[in-house]
């Protein structure tokens, strides 16, 4: 079992990915109502968490004009899925977020399309370093008139990882709280060798010996806090390692913690392709099927979901969202789904269809919405084995020209 959160005597909630595939046949009031109470218990015996995210680079080795952590990925910008992963957990407070100030208005725009919450925006430093600091003093000031409140435990981020999951995010905040500081380490992949002035091997170091320090990264606040105000300017020009300033001015040795292979940072624009590949992969396990009537559901809907359940982990069919669009979309936003297949059987009338599409596409939350009209009901058997083809090849193709168009099969 995983450790439960940190001061808190009842074992872990599930994270939020399992919570949304473990309460998927619930009723949603009920499933909503239990969400919220176990959100607002944890929130009461975790000790204060926050997080700060630096995102004040420029990218260099990406090559790209535009900072890596604004690059698309199917069309959200990169920090936004990293955004999405640490508001997904319930018990970080706050999300303090360095950018250039150039950048800021940037920011800005994403925070509100697509509806950032607990986030506070800092001006980044000319260094990695130097923007971490400016996040923590912001956490710091604890003023009245501040929406921010001193954390006990900061979490440290780059806004350039964007597959944190919330069971490393808990393992290096419980080891924070107990050792002062820890982080995410993985093994090497290439051994690190130490070149002589003259461009010669002098060292080689023994490869499982070492690993390669990821990120998140957790520390008790004040000790962070201490270090980076002891820290010399060389630190803080040159320095890479957090872990390091907790130990050279806290004297406080981080417990490391095993992460998981995503936790790399996307630095080389390969790095955007398989950033891409392992959020289509991750996001077309799941659809949401919306048929026009119960009927439908129950003559069409549940027979779609058994043709692809053989290809997605997650198929959820609901009806009627078409004629209660407010209530229905609401539960379905919640649960974060990015696939959305509107069925209408042998219906031509689209109106409430497309009211359906507008608000998928104001919501941003969902990247494919496309309707599938599966038209003769005389050979509806047929019809359907094509609409579950052309259904699995739109989430697994992920092709954005076909976002809200009209399929027939
Ligand atoms: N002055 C800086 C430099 C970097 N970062 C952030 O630190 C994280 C990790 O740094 P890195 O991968 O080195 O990003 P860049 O500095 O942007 O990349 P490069 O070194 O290739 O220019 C990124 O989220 C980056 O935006 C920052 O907040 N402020
Ligand atoms: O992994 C890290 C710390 O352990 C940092 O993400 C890394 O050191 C950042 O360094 P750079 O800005 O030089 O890429």
């Amino acid at each position: 079992m995983e450790p439960g959160p940190p001061g808190c005597s009842r074992p872990a909630e599930p994270g939020p990915r399992l919570r949304r595939l473990c309460g998927a046949d619930q009723e949603a009031s009920v499933a909503l109502l239990s969400r919220a109470r176990a959100e607002a218990e944890l929130q009461r015996c975790v000790p204060a968490v926050a997080a700060v995210l630096p995102a004040g680079g420029s990218g260099e080795r990406m090559g790209v004009p535009t900072p890596k952590q604004f690059c698309p990925i199917l069309d959200r910008p990169l920090i936004s899925y990293t955004l999405q992963a640490l508001e997904r957990v319930c018990w970080i407070k706050d999300i303090v977020v360095a950018v250039t100030r150039e950048n800021m208005e940037t920011m800005k725009g994403i925070i509100q399309r697509y509806q950032h919450q607990r986030i506070s925006l800092v001006e980044a430093g000319v260094t990695r370093h130097r923007s971490i600091f400016s996040g923590l003093k912001a956490l710091a000031q604890d003023q009245p008139d501040s929406q921010l409140s001193k954390p006990e435990v900061v979490i440290i981020h780059d806004a350039v990882r964007p597959f944190v999951e919330e069971d490393v995010l808990l393992k290096v905040v419980t080891a924070a709280k107990e050792h002062g500081a820890a982080g995410a380490i993985r093994p090497l992949v290439s051994t690190v060798i130490c070149p002589s002035a003259d461009g010669c091997l002098d060292q080689s170091l023994e490869r499982a010996r070492h690993r390669a320090s990821e990120m998140p990264q957790a520390f008790l606040f004040d000790v962070i806090y201490e270090a980076y105000q002891q820290c010399s300017d060389y630190d803080l020009e040159f320095g890479t390692e957090c872990l390091h300033l907790a130990l050279k001015y806290c004297h406080i040795k981080a417990k490391l913690v095993e992460g998981s292979p995503d936790l790399w940072k996307v630095t080389y624009k390969r790095d955007l392709y398989a950033a891409e590949s392992i959020i289509k992969e991750r996001i077309s396990q799941q659809i949401c099927m919306v048929m026009d009537t119960k009927e439908d559901e129950e003559l069409v809907g549940h027979r779609l979901e058994e043709m692809l359940k053989n290809e997605f982990s997650h198929v959820k069919v609901t009806s009627g969202a078409l004629g209660h669009t407010g209530r229905d979309l609401q539960q379905i936003i919640l649960e974060q789904c990015y696939n959305f297949v509107c069925v209408n059987v042998g219906a031509y009338e689209f109106e409430e269809t497309q009211k359906l599409l507008d608000v998928l596409k104001e919501s941003d939350l969902s990247i494919l919405y496309p309707v599938v009209v599966i038209s003769d009901e005389q050979k509806l058997q047929d019809s359907l084995r094509q609409g579950a083809t052309i259904i699995a090849t739109l989430i697994k193709e992920r092709n954005s020209g076909l976002v809200g168009q009209l399929l027939v099969a």
